[in-house]
């Protein structure tokens, strides 16, 4: 453990490889989960601030994989048999109380099963989430199911042998993240080693979680091992998010508050999350244009016309960050 490398995002770039495409456009940002292709290795993380049921149809409808939060336990169910009758994927989240796998159970008499089911706790390497997976699993087997958040070989190794179809790494990386300093644990400030980690013990995809500042931190992603990346603050400021809109000192932000602080919580227990103003930015599909753009630059720089290629690009760490002084 000693000698695991140890670095993240802002201490590596990537190195090129001669270009074989003639135009960006003509580079492929296409990805699989399970049986569904998306148009993007991105999900908007599952959070009361970043997606709601308007932004969860607007994706599904345009290619976009999604997963909603677990926050509003009753409106789950209409909502999966809503999108269905779209014929729009169902994606949504649960936990891991005694209520939930009366969920399921209710999920398996409805014949309301979701394509995709997220296990949504903090500390995923835990039997809860195993027991949780495996009846997921027993119960409605078609379900794909995500389980997490891990930060180790051996929980990501533990959740796919109870049957997880993809494991989700990074504890604490989040930009609304506490747990770091609260706890003194976590893969903040060595996400992106803690992935490449995690990558090297996966038999089944991975989605790194948080810690994600740039667009580019998603091609890196890709290189450490990722099938598809989740983000909160990126997403948190568009004219769509649900995060409460602000003005202030004649500028518009937006709240984003996490999963575990108080504002989601209501109350002051076991907090492990905060709430930040990100500026307002504009449009949700400028920004997926805007990652899509950037995504295929990077395949074009890999040599590839694909993300697969993006997965062989040799790296070096930089030392002092690559920002050298500058931001975005
Ligand atoms: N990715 C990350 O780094 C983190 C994400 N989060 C987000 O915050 C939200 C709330 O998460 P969570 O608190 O797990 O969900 P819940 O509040 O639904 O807790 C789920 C269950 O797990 C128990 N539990 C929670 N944490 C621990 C722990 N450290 N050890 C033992 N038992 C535990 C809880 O009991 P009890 O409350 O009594 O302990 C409860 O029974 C989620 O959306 C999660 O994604 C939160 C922190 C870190
Ligand atoms: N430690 C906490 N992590 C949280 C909380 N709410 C959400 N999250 C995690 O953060 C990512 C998003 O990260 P970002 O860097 O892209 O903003 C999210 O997907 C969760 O895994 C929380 O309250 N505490």
């Amino acid at each position: 453990m000693n000698n695991l490398p140890v670095f993240d995002y802002e201490d590596i770039q990537l190195v090129p490889n001669k270009c074989i495409i003639n135009s960006r456009s003509e580079a492929d940002t296409s990805v699989k989960l399970g049986t569904h292709t998306f148009k993007l290795p991105v999900v908007p993380a599952n959070m009361q601030t970043i997606i709601d049921e308007p932004i969860a149809e607007y994706l599904a409808k345009n290619g976009y994989f999604y997963v909603m939060h677990r926050f509003d336990e009753a409106a789950r169910l209409p909502f999966i048999k809503k999108m269905q009758a779209q014929g729009l994927i169902a994606s949504i989240s649960v936990g891991v109380k005694d209520y939930e796998y009366a969920f399921i159970d209710e999920l398996k008499a409805q014949d309301a099963i979701p394509e995709f089911i997220t296990i949504d706790i903090a500390h995923g390497h835990s039997d809860s989430v195993i027991r949780m997976i495996k009846y997921i699993k027993e119960t409605i087997p078609e379900s794909f199911v995500i389980a997490g958040n891990v930060g180790t070989p051996e929980g990501v190794r533990e959740l796919e042998n109870a049957g997880a179809d993809a494991t989700k790494v990074g504890i604490g990386p989040g930009k609304v993240c506490i747990t770091k300093v609260k706890t003194g644990f976590g893969t903040g400030g060595w996400q992106l080693a803690a992935l490449r980690w995690c990558a090297k013990a996966a038999r089944k995809p991975i989605i790194a979680d948080g810690g994600i500042r740039t667009h580019g931190d998603i091609a890196k992603s890709i290189r450490f091992g990722a099938s598809f990346v989740m983000i909160g603050s990126l997403f948190a400021g568009h004219e769509e998010s649900p995060g409460k809109t602000i003005t202030k000192d004649g500028n518009l932000y937006k709240e984003y508050f996490g999963s575990a602080s108080e504002y989601q919580k209501g109350e002051k227990k076991n907090v492990e999350g905060k709430k930040i103003l990100v500026p307002h930015k504009g449009h949700l599909q400028d920004t997926l244009t805007e990652i899509t753009q950037d995504l295929q630059s990077s395949i074009s720089y890999a040599g590839g016309r694909d993300l697969e290629s993006l997965t062989k690009v040799d790296y070096v760490i930089v030392k002092n960050s690559i920002w050298n002084g500058d931001s975005i």
